[in-house]
């Protein structure tokens, strides 16, 4: 007998509106993200400009729709000025010790972006730099001719505003291994002086604090608020960063890794409305999620134990199996509940560091594992997140107590409603999809089942493991009065599409 649980929904009660710019990304001028990542002139399927169509394919296939650049790590020492115009010099990147080209920078970025319909998210260096150059950089890119910074952008052969509208002010500043590492006072200040400047060149910018690196690091919760003491009139969104693995095969705990990212989530919208109360503000401040995923971050020896490289050296290209798609289908399905205050997030990263895309330089691009419930959930997750209630049993969990053993997201439009629903337990489960009021029809779907085998670098082996653990599923599409029934295999991840029509009563 398999265990049981259901999962209640109906239309009038709704979690939020799913902002597009939730399936963002990150590109990184780290390891082989950029350079024959997205961009490799020689690669035979390359464009004019030498961004590599396969890679761009596969992008647009995922489905993202915000990119976040330069870094991460590498934006705290760059020098943005050496990314523009003719002349280029090569640099060493104190973020990752890695000699720097800068043969792709600011517009070579913001064109790809805009020829394949990405929205760019722009981080500006508060590491090592300040007010001055993050204001330049924002008129280099938004200002109309007729002033220093935008008049260099037209020398350099745009003549059109880019009109970028996501800022992010500095990265992971409560970091000790960031270049310019701050205390919150230090940051809070810096961030709210650099926002205001940037306001100041273009109001109709979205600007994004830096919050915590993750939940454990020691400065967490206190970061937040200070922080937001400070910047609280100019900022926009509050960022957030977290990476899970699975720890000393303790499978249960990265399993339930969704569980962490809930309860992060939580804890900085608690700060964040500690801070509103003490201001006597009503705003609920939104969240940006902008890098997550699953990174196994003890392998990593650190940036001070790299040796400086050349080019486009292999950091971080962590290869995933279909386990860790599991959890990053949870992890989507967290972002989805919480989609009243998340509007932005950004899966770390796009191409070859930590990604759900890999090349080989010359060769070919493949979907890691993780690709598969990333691209369902982009293309799938339309319209409204409806208030799923899940009533299940739970499992007990080293690292984080007891835990759901599944989980839920329902996002309904008028054509269409998505069902996003995970497994845990190494049981099957039987679901009980509860929709009162209306009769649902279940057409299709797709499905991550976890494996328990090491996963291994490689195409070959990316296309076996997509072969076996994710499945196309063709349902009957008969409409069911009130509920409908689905049985989900132990550790898996599923996305089932129907239709929904209201009943009279
Ligand atoms: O918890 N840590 O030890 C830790 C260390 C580095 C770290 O870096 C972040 O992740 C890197 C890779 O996406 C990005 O460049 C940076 O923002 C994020 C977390």
């Amino acid at each position: 007998m398999p265990d049981h649980a259901s999962v209640l929904f109906h239309p009038g009660f709704r979690v939020g509106a799913v902002d597009r710019r939730l399936f963002g990304t990150l590109v990184e001028h780290m390891g082989r993200a950029v350079y024959t990542g997205i961009f490799e002139p020689d690669h035979p399927t390359s464009d004019e400009h030498g961004f590599r169509g396969d890679v761009a394919a596969l992008a647009s296939e995922l489905g993202i729709t915000t990119a976040r650049y330069p870094g991460g790590n590498f934006v705290s020492s760059y020098v943005w000025e050496d990314g523009v115009g003719p002349d280029r010099p090569r640099v060493l990147d104190l973020g990752w010790r890695t000699v720097e080209t800068n043969t792709v920078g600011t517009d070579e970025f913001l064109q790809w972006a805009e020829r394949h319909g990405i929205e760019p998210m722009m981080a500006v260096n508060l590491g090592t730099r300040g007010v001055e150059a993050a204001a330049a950089l924002v008129e280099y890119c938004n200002g109309a001719a007729g002033t220093r910074w935008a008049d260099l952008r037209v020398a350099n052969g745009r003549v059109e505003p880019y009109g970028v509208r996501l800022w992010c002010l500095g990265n992971e500043l409560d970091g000790p291994w960031q270049v310019g590492h701050k205390d919150a006072d230090e940051y809070g200040r810096l961030a709210a002086e650099a926002g205001k400047a940037m306001k100041r060149v273009d109001p109709s910018i979205e600007l994004i604090a830096c919050g915590s690196s993750s939940m454990e690091m020691p400065t967490f919760g206190d970061w937040e608020q200070t922080v937001l003491e400070h910047a609280w009139d100019v900022v926009d969104h509050v960022s957030m960063h977290a990476y899970y693995q699975e720890h000393d095969g303790d499978r249960a705990s990265f399993l339930a890794s969704g569980t962490a990212m809930d309860r992060f989530i939580r804890r900085v919208a608690a700060s964040a409305d500690a801070v509103a109360a003490r201001k006597g503000s009503d705003r609920r401040l939104t969240i940006s999620f902008d890098e997550w995923n699953v990174w196994y971050l003890s392998r990593f020896p650190g940036a001070d134990n790299l040796p400086v490289q050349d080019g486009a050296p292999r950091i971080i290209e962590d290869v995933y199996s279909a386990l860790d798609a599991v959890v990053v289908g949870d992890l989507l399905v967290t972002l989805l509940n919480h989609a009243d205050r998340v509007p932005l997030a950004c899966l770390a990263q796009l191409v070859n560091v930590i990604a759900p895309i890999m090349t080989e330089p010359g060769g070919p691009a493949w979907r890691q594992p993780t690709f598969h419930p990333f691209a369902a959930t982009a293309r799938l997750a339309r319209g409204t997140v409806l208030d799923a209630r899940v009533t299940c049993g739970t499992m007990p969990t080293e690292r984080h107590g007891a835990v759901p053993l599944v989980t839920a997201a329902v996002v309904a439009d008028d054509e269409a409603t998505a069902i996003f629903l995970v497994n845990r337990s190494t049981d099957a489960v039987e679901v009980d999809l509860l929709h009162p009021g209306s009769a649902l029809a279940l057409t299709g779907g797709i499905r991550v089942t976890a494996d328990t085998v090491a996963a291994e670098p490689g195409p070959a082996h990316a296309a076996a493991t997509a072969e076996r653990h994710v499945a196309q599923l063709e349902l009957d599409g008969v409409l069911h009065d009130d509920r409908s029934t689905v049985l989900l295999p132990p550790e898996s991840w599923t996305a089932f599409t129907g239709t929904a029509e209201r009943r009279a009563r």
